[in-house]
């Protein structure tokens, strides 16, 4: 894991600088709206196939971030490459090589599923290449998303959850080698997620990188190879689910039962509390269970130190205390 302070750029790869055949690669960016600082000098970058996750408060500036990338909002400063282009000037055929997830998509509600599909796809035909494939069938595609029988109703009588799943759709059809997913599964019921996140690591093994955004935080530990956690307009911390839970400063909770009552303590230090409690009291204890901190408890430590000082010094403190 590596915490990035003010001013400085992240470290060295895997946290840091992408390197040569980076997919993606983010380097001192700033987003300023009228006379807010929205961004305030994000460094990222994402290899050919990792799946990167963006966590963050709301308004931390996510979806800014993604729309910057996708070539959908002009930057205040800083350089980015995705694919090797600037997304401020790619062309048709560079964004013929992504494939774009929103939060909300204003098409046509009066179309059909299967026709959206198929006029999307047919954009995507004159930049396929000899060796590269084709646009995915439709039949395909709405198997893949769970849409198979839905070809033929008109967008607008879907449920959220259904329209959402042929967002995923529509970002997939051009089989992109970079896939932005702004907050997917909104609305996604359990095997509509499950689903999804089998989907996102099947396309992960295709090679394609994946940068995604979501407030789930059970979904990123499955799906990312790597977290980033936006606040204050920074990257405060990133590294796997694992290294953000192992360096929080959070106590354990040990449960355990005795005489049939049930006792639960929070401590730093679960190791000593259990060599003390069993010495007491071992063959009386049964239902032992001792719960570390998870990736939630790191966002949340990370998030409210923000919230209370200000990026900086809730990075240094972080920083301290993961020391
Ligand atoms: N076009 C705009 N003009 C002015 N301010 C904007 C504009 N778009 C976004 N903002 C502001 O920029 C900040 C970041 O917004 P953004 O949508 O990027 O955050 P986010 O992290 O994606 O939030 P959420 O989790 O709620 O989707 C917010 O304070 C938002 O109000």
């Amino acid at each position: 894991m590596s915490l990035v302070e003010e001013g400085a750029h992240a470290p060295a790869a895997p946290g840091g600088a992408g390197g040569p055949g980076a997919a993606v690669e983010v380097s001192g960016l700033r987003m300023r709206y009228g006379s807010t600082d929205v961004l305030r000098g994000i460094d990222l970058h994402a290899q050919p196939g990792e799946v990167v996750v963006l966590l963050g408060p709301n308004g931390a500036g996510k979806t800014t971030t993604v729309e910057i990338l996708e070539g959908f909002r002009a930057r205040s400063a800083g350089d980015v490459s995705v694919l090797g282009a600037d997304p401020a000037t790619g062309d048709e055929r560079w964004r013929a090589r992504l494939g774009v997830v929103m939060q909300s998509w204003r098409d046509h509600g009066r179309w059909r599923v299967g026709q959206l599909l198929s006029h999307l796809a047919r954009y995507y035909t004159p930049y396929a290449e000899p060796g590269l494939p084709e646009p995915r069938p439709v039949a395909d595609l709405l198997e893949t998303v769970g849409l198979t029988g839905y070809a033929h109703r008109r967008i607008n009588t879907l449920s959220g959850g259904q329209r959402r799943r042929l967002d995923v759709a529509i970002g997939i059809v051009g089989r992109p080698e970079v896939l932005f997913l702004d907050e997917p599964t909104a609305g996604f019921d359990p095997e509509a997620r499950r689903d999804f996140h089998d989907l996102v690591h099947a396309l992960a093994d295709e090679n394609t990188t994946i940068l995604l955004t979501t407030h789930d935080l059970d979904e990123a530990e499955k799906l990312a190879d790597r977290i980033l956690i936006l606040a204050g307009g920074r990257v405060t911390a990133q590294g796997t689910a694992a290294e953000l839970a192992d360096r929080v400063p959070a106590d354990a909770e040990v449960k355990w039962a005795r005489h049939g009552q049930r006792f639960v303590h929070s401590t730093p230090d679960a190791t000593a509390f259990l060599r003390e409690l069993l010495e007491e009291a071992g063959d009386e204890v049964t239902d032992l269970e001792v719960r570390r901190a998870t990736l939630e408890d790191a966002y949340m430590s990370l998030v409210r130190r923000h919230e209370a000082g200000g990026t900086h010094d809730a990075a240094a403190a972080f920083t301290e205390e993961v020391r």
